[in-house]
């Protein structure tokens, strides 16, 4: 699989975050539904640009999921990484997930874009992210 491939992998709990993605157009993207895989299926070494989705549990923080694939992210280096998720803006650290992804990754790739957004998806907030897909190359 060539190094330039794109893919998404996300996680939802409830389906906000699986909504949007759903919405959208990924033709170009390989898409895995981190609920549906085994740990030890997930793999980001073939893919260049990378879009982690993943709502916000807890006191601001992703899934337990991201927790046991800390060796797999932590190995990430100089990718191209857009990250998105529902969150509820009640919460103190609103889709606080996303913030620690990023303070995760950022020193070793690029972080594209954070795309945060409330409970279901909006067509607005569809829109918005499928002009994102589009964006990059
Ligand atoms: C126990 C619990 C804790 C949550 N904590 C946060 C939080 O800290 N920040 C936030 O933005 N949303 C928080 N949420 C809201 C969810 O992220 C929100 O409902 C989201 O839309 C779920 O998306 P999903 O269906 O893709 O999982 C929490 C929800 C639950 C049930």
């Amino acid at each position: 699989m060539a190094l330039t491939s794109k893919a998404v992998f996300y996680y939802s709990m409830t389906g906000n975050t699986k909504a949007l993605i759903e919405s959208c157009d990924t033709t170009g993207y390989a898409v895995f539904d981190l609920y549906e895989m085994a740990l030890q299926e997930v793999d980001f070494r073939p893919y260049q640009t990378i879009l982690l989705g993943t709502s916000t549990i807890g006191d601001g923080f992703p899934h337990d999921i991201f927790k046991k694939l800390t060796a797999q992210l932590a190995g990430m280096n100089r990718k191209r990484i857009g990250l998105f998720g529902s969150g509820n803006s009640i919460y103190p650290r609103y889709c606080g997930a996303l913030d620690i992804l990023e303070d995760f990754l950022r020193t070793r790739n690029e972080i594209l874009f954070k795309f945060k957004f409330e409970g279901y998806p909006k067509r607005q907030v569809m829109e918005q992210f499928q002009q994102l897909l589009r964006d990059i190359s």
